[in-house]
């Protein structure tokens, strides 16, 4: 069992528990986090330069949050199968896992929200960048078990940085949220941000205990042959998110290319009606006044 201090008003593990340290090179989560470093900066501008629109729009927002929907849902799919398993793994994953840290439900209560309870909505992804994603992880890891630990590591560590900026962000933005019937601004904010909240004590605990946990189970129970493949994956995962945006974006811009389209032939259909009744108007106008 870990020794956790009470100091104060928040709760902290020893120095010597806080693992792995971050000049480890040989941690399985230091090598993920180093051989994706440029891959991470691509995919956060592409969230970045994305949240500035969700921001001021709900339905770019809940389209973002679908995407991720779909991921984590397939994650949890796997893992609870695997967990309820008793093969080499089960033990593994069930000591690096943390009911508090799943997101499936946490993402669906907030797409409920956003999408007036209509699960048929969101349930199914319809994307195809996104139906690759949810394939390739159900499928890569009832195969090999042992890939969820790159998910383990990259898209639940991910909420706890990338996801407390934005959670910030989401609180702030009063054009994103939907208006309900009687709520608060504050009480909105809550309802539609479960996905980045946990519901502990203290974030930054989970997320120690969580990163001590993964490096010791990590550092001696995989072969390195088993580490690269996990390492090979977690570049996967950075660029298969990444298509998932991009491919949202192109969609956005597509409907809004044909929503110009439209209003350039109706609204333009009636804005030449009005040239030509003007045109009209100011020749009678001159046929009467050259007879005066
Ligand atoms: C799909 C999108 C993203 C994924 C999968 C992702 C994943 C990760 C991962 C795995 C880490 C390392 C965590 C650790 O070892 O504790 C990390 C760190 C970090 N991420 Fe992201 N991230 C994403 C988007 C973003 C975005 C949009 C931002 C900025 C708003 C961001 C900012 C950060 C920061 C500041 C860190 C901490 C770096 C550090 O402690 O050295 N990330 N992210």
């Amino acid at each position: 069992m870990s020794k956790v201090q009470n100091s104060g008003a928040t709760t902290k593990l020893s120095q010597h528990e806080i693992l792995p340290a971050k000049n480890d090179i040989g941690a399985l989560a230091n090598r993920i986090n180093s051989e994706t470093r440029s891959l991470h900066d691509k995919v956060d501008k592409l969230v970045t330069l994305k949240m500035a629109l969700a921001l001021r729009d709900g339905k770019i927002y809940r389209q973002g949050l679908q995407s991720f929907y779909h991921v984590f849902a397939s994650i949890e799919k796997s893992l609870h199968a695997q967990l309820e398993k008793d093969d080499e793994w089960t033990p593994m994953l069930k000591s690096v896992w943390k009911p508090e840290i799943a997101r499936r439900e946490k993402a669906e209560q907030d797409l409920l929200f956003y999408y007036d309870d209509r699960k048929e909505k969101f349930v199914n992804p319809i994307m195809p960048e996104q139906i690759a994603f949810a394939n390739h992880i159900l499928e890569g890891t009832a195969e090999k078990p042992y890939l969820l630990f790159a998910y383990l590591h990259v898209m639940y560590l991910a909420l706890f940085a990338g996801g407390r900026i934005m959670r910030s962000s989401f609180a702030k933005a009063t054009g994103l949220f939907p208006h309900k019937n009687g709520l608060s601004h504050e009480e909105i904010v809550k309802l539609g941000t479960n996905f980045f909240t946990f519901d502990v004590a203290d974030e930054n605990l989970l997320r120690m205990i969580y990163k001590r946990d993964y490096e010791l189970v990590t550092r001696n129970g995989l072969t390195e042959e088993q580490k690269l493949e996990i390492i090979e994956e977690s570049k996967y995962i950075f660029e298969q998110n990444a298509k998932c945006i991009v491919e949202l974006e192109a969609h956005n811009m597509a409907r809004l290319k044909s929503k110009w389209s439209y209003l350039a032939v109706t609204k333009g259909y009636q804005a030449l009606l009005v040239i030509l009744a003007l045109l009209a108007l100011e020749y009678v106008r001159r046929f009467i006044y050259s007879f005066a």
